[in-house]
């Protein structure tokens, strides 16, 4: 379906187009299984394709993840290690992820088996005079991939770098000087890099991208599900709001560049979405203090009273360093603060007429660590807040400075951000309850999977627009000829030998050609549809279990009685039903969880004596 989405609220300047498709018709699987799933299959896509990817026509989606498709030489039938590399580049970091994952048989269930994670500070945006040290950057992380991936695997892994607010706030020629030493990294690496493997990334996509991720990480993308939920991250650049409003009224006032629809899972969405350049944590924090676009810093100092009185240090963001102070002679506290706040949303955020009504939100990114820098929540555990919980204490730490704003002599100034953004630029209701989370089921939550899994349907559709010459290599296209010219074989009329096709040059007769490039392109995505039915329907075997480990995680506390049979059923089934490498992971995620419980290390040991 196509959709009409927004770009950035200020300048995205590089998006390259502004509506999209995002289809995923008819699929139902659990959410980490899917996960682990989907990113397999996007890997297993990826060996088995070339790396052309042509006719994308979409909202941007034309972060174009459908180039990451390296070309295959192995047997199909062997087991199989894949690997991707993914690059965060965000205003306040970079991060790579590389996943490892098993494909054990081709139509079996493959298993992320690792996530290898890495970040680097500060994000690329501080070295836009200096890219070479970006490229520096970029080198250093790979590294991180050239230790996980094994040498044998680097050519056929590919390698792909999304930018977002901190690319996206510089000036165009600055951000693409970066993209470019980027470009030269990955060019000289021994990864596979398609093309467009290094752009920016639309904000719009980003904020769509990470709703996609946590509803699909808690299972309520699938059919008959839960309803779903909205997400709120809040970056140092900008921040995204993205939920799927109930009322019609919320669409009809909503701005038209924030409402985008579409298909998923046999389900139409139409989702309010939108990204605020300049309203991330450390951007607010330039504005309220009247830094931002300010020049000849080294003279200025930048007060607040959101800082302690006696204050005086350096911030720095986006490649600049601010001198800041709190006002030694004026007013501080919330109230103060608060005022100085508030002009960075009041007029610039809008809010959406729903959310004072009952909506349930995921929080993560600076919302979840500031909530753990304030004390309001595990970090391990994460947990749900109250907006009034967040008022209350950023009052406390603005009105009673203490051993934590010692540490910390901003965090009144955040902790009153996230209120007046939350408040008095979303809308929502003190009472409202935020879901603060950084991982769900152990995967991060960002637009890293959302988009992982927009890739999957975006293969289907560039099969269908594309000659199969363009997205197999030659072996697979020869290989499949024959397969579908065997299939098709008249019997006895042709003399042994001619009825083999004689390679990858077309066939004169058109009207031949044709059926043959749509068989083909049939046979392409029957084959990954089986791969993925097979997968939903195992993973569907096991969403009960997974949905019933409340605590995943080691902890000297008993587990409740619930939970103890749930991991003893789970076993038990995966012992009947599933495959060696499915217990072995199990039973190793079991021993976390249940550790001082003997009875799981005995079953271990009975029915994996040489694993435990
Ligand atoms: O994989 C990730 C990527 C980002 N973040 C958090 O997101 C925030 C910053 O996001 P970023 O630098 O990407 O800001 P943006 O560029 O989106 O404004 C910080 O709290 C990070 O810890 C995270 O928790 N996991």
């Amino acid at each position: 379906m196509r959709l009409a989405a927004a770009g950035e609220a200020a300048g995205s300047g590089w998006s390259s187009a502004d509506s999209a498709d995002l289809t995923l018709s008819g699929l139902r699987m659990s959410a980490l299984l899917r996960v682990w799933h989907l990113l397999a299959v996007w890997t297993l896509l990826a060996a088995s394709s070339s790396s052309q990817w042509n006719g994308l026509n979409a909202v941007d989606f034309s972060e174009r993840f459908g180039n990451a498709l390296p070309s295959l030489s192995r047997p199909a039938n062997a087991s199989q290690i894949f690997y991707s590399i993914m690059f965060d580049a965000g205003s306040t970091g970079t991060r790579i992820h590389v996943y490892t994952f098993i494909q054990k048989e081709p139509d079996g269930l493959p298993v992320l088996d690792n996530e290898m994670f890495h970040s680097m500070k500060p994000g690329l945006s501080a070295f836009a005079d200096i890219p070479e040290i970006a490229g520096h950057t970029v080198r250093q992380l790979l590294r991180v991939a050239k230790k996980t991936v094994p040498p044998v695997e680097w050519k056929r892994t590919p390698v792909l770098f999304r930018a977002t607010a901190g690319l996206r706030l510089l000036p165009p020629e600055k951000a693409h000087a970066l993209l470019e030493e980027v470009q030269d990294v990955f060019d000289e690496s021994p990864f596979y890099v398609p093309v467009d493997s290094v752009s920016i990334m639309n904000g719009t996509n980003e904020g769509i991208l990470a709703w996609v991720t946590v509803n699909f990480l808690t299972g309520r993308l699938h059919r008959n599900a839960q309803k779903t939920v909205g997400i709120l991250d809040l970056g140092g650049g900008s921040t995204q709001i993205t939920f799927l409003p109930k009322s019609r009224k919320t669409v009809e006032s909503a701005p038209a560049d924030y409402m985008v629809r579409f298909d998923m899972f046999s389900s139409t969405y139409e989702l309010y979405t939108h990204s605020y350049l300049g309203n991330g944590i450390k951007a607010a924090r330039l504005s309220a203090l009247g830094a931002l676009g300010s020049e000849g810093l080294e003279k200025k100092v930048f007060q607040s009273s959101c800082l302690p009185k006696k204050y005086a240090g350096e911030f720095s963001f986006g490649g600049f360093s601010y001198h800041v102070s709190g006002v030694s002679d004026g007013v501080t506290g919330f109230r103060a603060c608060s005022q100085e706040l508030l002009t960075v949303v009041k007029g610039i955020i809008k809010q959406p007429l729903e959310l004072k009504d009952s909506s349930t939100f995921y929080a993560f990114s600076y919302y979840f660590d500031h909530a753990v820098e304030a004390g309001l929540i595990d970090e391990s555990r994460g947990g749900a807040v109250k907006i009034r919980d967040f008022r209350k204490r950023a009052k406390e730490v603005c009105n009673r400075p203490s051993e934590r704003t010692q540490l910390n002599p901003f965090l009144c100034m955040d902790l009153t951000y996230i209120v007046c953004l939350l408040k008095d630029g979303f809308g929502f209701k003190e009472s409202t309850v935020l879901q603060l989370t950084k991982k769900v089921r152990n995967v991060e939550t960002s637009w890293a999977l959302g988009a992982a899994i927009y890739h999957f349907q975006k293969f289907k559709e560039h099969v269908q627009s594309n000659n199969p010459k363009h997205f197999l290599s030659e072996e697979e296209f020869v290989q499949l000829r024959v397969e579908l010219a065997n299939a098709n074989k008249p019997s006895g009329d042709d003399a042994p030998g001619e009825e083999l096709p004689p390679g990858t040059e077309d066939l004169p007769d058109p009207a031949k050609r044709v059926t043959e490039i749509e068989n083909m392109r049939h046979k392409v995505i029957e084959t990954r549809q089986e791969v993925f039915n097979h997968n939903e329907h195992e993973v569907s075997k096991r969403w009960a279990f997974e949905e019933g480990i409340k605590r995943p995680y080691f902890h000297v506390k008993a587990l409740e009685k619930t939970q103890l049979n749930n991991w003893r059923e789970y076993l038990d089934f995966e012992l009947e039903n599933g495959t060696p490498e499915r217990v072995v992971v199990l039973f190793e995620r079991c021993l976390i969880a249940c550790a001082l419980y003997e009875e799981f290390w005995i079953k271990g040991m009975a029915c994996l004596p040489h694993k435990i």
